[in-house]
């Protein structure tokens, strides 16, 4: 897993209660921290204890909202995107992208009146994203949220996933993350995913690696289930459904470079839907829902404690 990382100045801890949301994509959920200036020192075992679903506020993720100007990780960006999603897993390790979170990062932009209307520009560890927020529906739904994820990179080799006594040979996919994906007859073979599927050759990833377990549904139709680093089983991974989406363009013998023609596949989650297409410039676009459904303050006692 990616070394687990807190702000790099040491900060006292904070004397007021500490805003927060709650946000989702798909069911993939955060807890959301605006910390403009970069004060708040997250280290892994306070993001841990923030995403614990029984003794925290409970999440996937943690999307911490920094100005790119104040983060160490992101000042380079800082001309092409003001705000850096400094993403943490459940467990309170970095990773370098999250598909789900910066539509959600993106959604509270706005609500939050950080981001002015039009597209908008978001820092990532994996470079900046560019983002479309549709306008909401007639009835009042929020729009959903597309985002530029950039290039999938395949980097080819022999990979073999393992889990519940059977084992697949897998693809390699990096989104900005690492991915395995591999095919299965039924989503149930994996089993309970309750531990990390096994991956070989294991020194391949020295981080570890998210797994996606794909069925087909239908032509240009497939349905995941995924293990994330740092997180364990979710109900979404935007990067990983973006990875299964390319995995599958390929087994289908679709390359939009080769084709000339962008390929489009309707890609099912645990908790809901995403439409994913591939340009002929190779850039992987994901639409999907980012929903904030909840804000309050977290009592700095329990911070420090
Ligand atoms: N759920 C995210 C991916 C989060 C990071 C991942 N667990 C990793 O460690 O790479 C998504 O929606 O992409």
């Amino acid at each position: 897993m990616t070394e687990a990382r807190s702000n790099a100045r040491s900060e006292p801890a904070p004397t007021e209660p500490v805003a927060f949301l709650k946000g989702h994509g798909t069911e993939n959920d955060f807890v959301i921290v605006p910390d403009p200036d970069g004060l708040l020192d997250l280290s892994p075992a306070v993001v841990a204890r923030l995403c614990d679903r029984r003794a925290g506020i409970g999440g996937d993720g943690l999307l911490r909202v920094v100005r790119s100007a104040a983060h160490p990780e992101a000042a380079a960006q800082a001309a092409e995107a003001e705000w850096f999603m400094d993403y943490r897993n459940g467990d309170g390790s970095v990773a370098e992208m999250c598909g789900n979170g910066v539509r959600v990062f993106a959604r509270y932009l706005r609500r939050a009146g950080l981001a002015g209307a039009g597209d908008l520009a978001v820092a990532t560890r994996a470079g900046v994203r560019r983002v479309h927020i549709a306008k909401d529906t007639e009835d009042g739904a929020p729009g959903d949220v597309t985002v530029r994820m950039g290039r999938a990179v395949l980097p080819g080799g022999e990979v073999t996933v393992g889990a519940a006594g059977r084992s697949w040979p897998a693809l390699h996919v990096s989104m900005g993350n690492p991915h395995v994906v591999a095919f299965v007859d039924d989503l149930d073979e994996a089993g309970d995913l309750l531990r990390a599927p096994a991956v070989t050759p294991a020194a391949a990833y020295p981080t570890g690696t998210n797994v996606e377990f794909v069925v087909d549904r239908g032509p240009r139709h497939v349905a995941l289930r995924v293990h994330e680093r740092g997180s364990g089983e979710t109900r979404s991974c935007g990067t990983g459904a973006c990875a299964v989406m390319v995995a599958a363009a390929r087994r289908d013998g679709l390359d939009p470079a080769v084709t000339g023609r962008p390929v489009t596949y309707t890609v099912d989650v645990p908790g809901g839907r995403l439409v994913i297409s591939e340009g002929t410039d190779g850039e992987v676009e994901m639409t999907g829902p980012a929903v904030i459904l909840a804000e309050g303050f977290i009592d700095p006692a329990w911070l420090a404690g």
